[in-house]
């Protein structure tokens, strides 16, 4: 019988992908789509040493970047983390940073995460 191309995606890969997109559904407006620019937040590649984001991730990901969902959710706390650093709280991106970082830290609680069984371990 011969695999679909997605059913040959290891295991974890295809965990993080989903966990990814329902993480993406947290940002309607696209703020942490792609790499924040300098030309509309400037100064921001001095202030931020590790840049962030979900097209990022998503090449991590496609490139086996990530040996654990730790890493994976390390690096969403950083893009979200990134975002309170440079923005000035009350503003639009810092407000959006908070909520998609609790959002999203509420999808990847143990509770959650432990039907999908042992794929974790
Ligand atoms: C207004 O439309 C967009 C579109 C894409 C953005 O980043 C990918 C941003 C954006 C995203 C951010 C963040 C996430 O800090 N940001 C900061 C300052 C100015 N612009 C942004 C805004």
């Amino acid at each position: 019988c011969v695999l679909k191309a997605s059913q040959k995606r290891r295991p974890l890969s295809r965990l993080l992908e989903q966990l990814l997109r329902n993480l993406e559904k947290r940002d309607p407006n696209q703020f942490f789509a792609w790499p924040v620019n300098d030309n509309f937040a400037p100064g921001y590649s001095t202030i931020i040493k590790r840049p962030m984001d979900f097209s990022t991730i998503k090449q991590k990901i496609d490139d086996n970047e990530y040996k654990s969902l730790n890493c994976f959710i390390s690096d969403f706390k950083l893009m979200c983390n990134n975002a309170m650093k440079y923005n000035k709280p009350g503003t639009v991106y810092h407000k959006a940073a908070k909520r998609l970082l609790h959002a999203g830290l509420k999808q990847l609680t143990p509770q959650k995460l432990r039907p999908l069984g042992d794929i974790l371990t």
